[in-house]
């Protein structure tokens, strides 16, 4: 990895800086369960099912990309539904209070490798931004102390509010690219969503790392990962 031939880094969050990824999948999986076993669906939601459908998408957008693989039809609903409501956005709520949940009682830190890694970037200047589909990435980067090594934050209320097609449409990615003043092709995208990867692989970017957090290095490489990483710190 030669950091001299780019000029700018795209860090996705969960699952890249910090471990917030897990508390993602253990909120989904909370719900999602309880939502199937309550219609009396035998067959349970599981890690496969977050890998596949979920992961990496803006949050409605992955309730009901689960929802259809399992051929359940649910109106759209509103985002200011309550958490109760069965409605896609009802389910999304829900499990972003889970998530809250975790986040207030446990905190979060950063992956040390990816610490190290920021700070490497930080002392050559490397233009650093997050492009995260998760509306909570603001309260995750400041829990997790590491808010100031990024110039700009692409998260999920950010393209709602701009109207930018979230992952893995590589739009989050591009708009970010031209926050920091830099092409596609001199940026390189570090995620460890398949959505993600396909995000930067779509949007022709420099370099699409994949940081493999479960997702499997094989899928990783077939979503258009042109490196594949099991830590941050083997990048330094
Ligand atoms: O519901 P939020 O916090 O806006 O997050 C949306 C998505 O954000 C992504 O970063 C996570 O990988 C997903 O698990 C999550 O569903």
């Amino acid at each position: 990895m030669n950091w001299d031939d780019y000029s700018a880094a795209l860090f996705d969050l969960d699952g890249v800086v910090t471990p917030t990824a897990e508390v993602h999948m253990r909120a989904w999986s909370a719900m999602f369960n309880e939502f199937l076993t309550a219609r009396g669906v035998a067959e349970p939601y599981t890690d496969d099912d977050y890998f596949a459908h979920v992961d990496g998408k803006p949050r409605y957008e992955g309730v009901a990309a689960f929802l259809a693989s399992r051929g359940i039809d649910l109106p759209q609903g509103d985002p200011s539904d309550d958490p109760s409501a069965q409605t896609v956005c009802g389910l999304g709520n829900r499990k972003n209070d889970a998530f809250n949940e975790v986040l207030e009682a446990d905190g979060v830190q950063a992956y040390p490798g990816s610490v190290r890694l920021l700070e490497a970037l930080a002392a050559r200047s490397m233009p650093m931004a997050i492009v995260s589909s998760s509306n909570n990435a603001p309260a995750v980067l400041e829990t997790a102390g590491v808010a100031h090594f990024f110039s700009f934050v692409m998260h999920g209320g950010v393209a709602s509010e701009r109207g930018i097609a979230g992952k893995p449409a590589p739009d989050t990615f591009v708009v970010a690219a031209q926050e920091l003043g830099v092409t596609p092709a001199q940026a390189v995208v570090l995620e460890d969503a398949l959505s993600g990867v396909q995000a930067g692989a779509a949007g022709h970017f420099g370099l699409v790392i994949g940081v493999d957090r479960g997702a499997g290095t094989a899928a990783l490489t077939d979503a258009g990962a042109t490196l594949v990483v099991k830590d941050l710190e083997e990048l330094l």
